[in-house]
């Protein structure tokens, strides 16, 4: 007779399944939650017309430089209300020469463990409150939508999009989860333009492949509006493009660097044209460094560089980031506006970062 963890072999009715699982909280669906979050047909509207802009300047269409620029993660969402109208402000003083996006990112990978994001805990105390994140995220969505501020956000779980994507104008699939089959086809079925990022050892041929992957049609098990397990058929995704964030050997965001890995991508049939990412390992996560990347990039688009599409940049009111760990740190103790995950530019920096970038647009393109 074999001893095993919960009992004999002997004793085959004792279940071999959910050993390790403490929980099942059945959540609202996502119709039930569009249903009291609806998108209306205004922002709806507004959403498909973001889409399009960005799909125009990723195929160098429009002349226009993509700029995703905003906190590293939302977790106050009345500080991210705030920095969203002042980007709103932005974003119609720059029109000509920027689409300026606003990253609203609810979900953060870790590279052990941490806090989540909004989604997975919106109390940021570890209490997991998932139905009250994804009205939470949903509702910021509206918010930043209300402003005229097209949407940003990076996928990390298969089925939160179901919740949040129809109100996303840009997608992103962070280093972590490039190589994942699972997020490969889910792009394939996102209706809204998707990066992928280069691997966080600064791999790019993980993000070539996925482009290639999420391009096309697949077949695989997700849920539907309501909520049932089901087999989703999708169309692939034609608008997914490279995000080059640099990684553990160094940045790579230098032209040699672009331009290699432009001619990857266009060798493998996939748009040459790419988003930097002025932050994460291209800054080595130091945000004094993000405007000095952006400074180097805004040079070489007013110099007629033709390879880079967008960029990315991390941001918020205050700069910086403050340590913070759920269930240990007390959230009244944190400074308003300032990053509880990778450290933003400040405000006034970002400011005049993108400042000089719509100058080098209207100078190079
Ligand atoms: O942008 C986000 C972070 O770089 C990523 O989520 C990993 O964060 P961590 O290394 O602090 O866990
Ligand atoms: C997690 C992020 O980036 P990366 O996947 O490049 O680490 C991010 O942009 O928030």
């Amino acid at each position: 007779m074999t001893a095993t963890e919960h009992g004999t072999a002997a004793n085959p009715s004792h279940s071999t399944n959910n050993v390790r699982v403490s929980e099942f909280s059945p959540l609202p669906t996502p119709g039930e939650i569009l249903a009291e979050l609806p998108a209306g047909d205004v922002l709806e509207y507004r959403i498909e017309r973001a889409r399009q802009e960005i799909r125009a300047i990723l195929d160098g269409v429009d002349r226009r430089l993509l700029v995703v620029v905003g906190p590293c993660s939302i977790h106050d969402v009345e500080a991210g209300r705030e920095y969203a109208a002042r980007l709103a402000g932005l974003a119609e003083k720059h029109r000509e020469h920027l689409l300026i996006v606003m990253r609203t990112y609810f979900e953060k990978p870790r590279t052990t463990v941490g806090w989540k994001g909004l989604i997975n805990d919106p109390e940021l105390d570890g209490s997991h409150n998932i139905p009250a994140g994804l009205r939470a995220a949903r509702q910021f969505l509206l918010d930043v939508g209300a402003l005229g501020l097209p949407t940003a956000t990076e996928f990390l779980e298969p089925i939160s999009p179901q919740y949040v994507a129809d109100l996303v104008s840009w997608g992103a699939i962070g280093a972590r989860t490039t190589e994942s089959q699972i997020h490969r086809q889910l792009v394939s079925g996102l209706s809204m333009p998707v990066g992928f990022k280069n691997g966080t050892d600064g791999g790019v041929q993980v993000a070539i492949d996925a482009s290639q992957a999420s391009s096309a049609p697949q077949a695989f098990l997700g849920i539907d509006d309501d909520g049932r397990a089901s087999l989703v058929a999708t169309r692939g995704n034609k608008d997914a493009h490279l995000i080059l964030r640099g990684g553990s050997g160094g940045p790579n965001y230098s032209a040699d660097a672009v331009g290699a890995a432009s001619a990857k991508m266009a060798a493998a049939g996939q748009n040459p044209r790419v988003v930097v990412d002025a932050s994460h390992a291209n800054s080595g996560k130091d945000h004094e460094r993000q405007a000095l990347v952006l400074d180097e990039l805004a040079e070489r688009i007013g110099a007629g560089d033709s390879e880079i599409a967008g960029i990315m940049a991390e941001s918020f009111l205050e700069p910086g980031a403050q340590k913070y760990t759920p269930g240990q740190d007390d959230p009244a103790d944190l400074v308003r506006g300032r990053s509880i995950t990778d450290k933003c530019m400040g405000w006034d920096v970002t400011q005049e970062a993108l400042a000089r970038l719509a100058d080098a647009v209207a100078q190079g393109r």
